[in-house]
């Protein structure tokens, strides 16, 4: 039996059905958050619950959960499913509304929590490194729809998977407005350059990725040097390595961009190194659910 977490009780997967007129649903109006567990261990649970309620707070929805209940939520849901390795899904809706646009009538949020066995990516995707291009799609202007908010409006993300799917590679990167490359459609983006890590400061738009600030803590323990700076694709496509982090993806060394070879056409001694170095911390920094 798999429970998840919906209308303030744990209910079977079949019966775990929103109301259509769930603002979610209709208008793409709440957050999310995508968290890993690792041999019992929820990776960085605080910091994603933190960037949860900062992402409700920017689009003033008002979780009806202290933090302290959330966590508490959803390591519960966790335990219940008895999963040692999982994949959280985490939705705040602003709830049923009428058909309307106005926020203000929907009385209740809606919080959902599923969890689910890891699908990890392909195994060989680590060893191959994946091929990306770079897509028309922009990512959100800043003062637009803050790419920093993770809400469930995720077309321009969706956007990007499509024209990464007609260019037959899965995955692209989106740039800004002002041409600098921002991230993935679901991942941050990492170059390496004389032993030096780059990757994009949080104005040029993406998300605030937890693994990202992971892999710059971990960068950071090991010796490198890792500069928050602005880059364009010129730099990317005379990278000597590029990788993507996210919850889903881990560290993904990327070996082909728009038809450049980066490197040697391999994952690069940095990446490897790195996710190495990710995969023995990951069982450590969280909250554990059966101790
Ligand atoms: C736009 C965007 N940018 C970066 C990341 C990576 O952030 P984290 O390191 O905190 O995960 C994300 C996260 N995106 C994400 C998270 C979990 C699962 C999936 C999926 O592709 O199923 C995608 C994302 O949606």
């Amino acid at each position: 039996e798999q429970w998840i977490f919906l209308n303030d009780e744990f209910v079977t997967k079949e019966n775990a059905k929103i109301s259509v007129y769930d603002h979610g649903f209709l208008y793409g109006d709440g957050v999310f958050e995508g968290i890993r567990v690792y041999s019992g261990n929820v990776f960085r649970l605080k910091e994603h619950i933190d960037r949860l309620y900062n992402s409700a707070k920017s689009i003033l929805l008002n979780i009806p959960y202290t933090k302290e209940e959330m966590t508490d939520l959803i390591v519960q849901a966790v335990r219940k499913n008895q999963f040692q390795d999982a994949y959280i899904r985490v939705v705040v809706s602003r709830g049923v509304g009428d058909l309307g646009l106005d926020p203000y009538k929907c009385p209740k949020p809606q919080v959902v929590i599923i969890v689910e066995p890891l699908a990890i990516f392909p195994k060989h995707l680590y060893e191959t490194g994946i091929e990306v291009v770079t897509v028309a799609t922009r990512r959100n202007r800043p003062d637009v729809l803050s790419p920093k908010v993770k809400s469930l409006n995720y077309l321009n993300n969706v956007l990007v998977r499509i024209e990464a799917h007609l260019a037959n590679v899965s995955e692209a990167l989106m740039l800004n407005d002002q041409g600098y490359v921002a991230e993935g459609s679901a991942d941050n983006v990492f170059i390496v350059k004389n032993g030096v890590l780059y990757t994009p400061p949080g104005y040029v738009g993406a998300l605030e990725g937890i693994t990202r600030d992971a892999i710059i803590d971990i960068a950071k323990e090991l010796g490198y040097v890792v500069k928050e700076e602005p880059f364009t694709r010129h730099d990317v496509y005379t990278a000597d390595e590029v990788f993507l982090t996210g919850t889903a993806a881990e560290v993904i060394a990327v070996v082909k961009v728009d038809g450049r070879t980066i490197g040697d056409g391999v994952p690069g001694v940095h990446t490897k190194r790195l996710l190495e170095a990710f995969r023995q911390r990951v069982v450590s920094e969280g909250v554990k659910v059966y101790q």
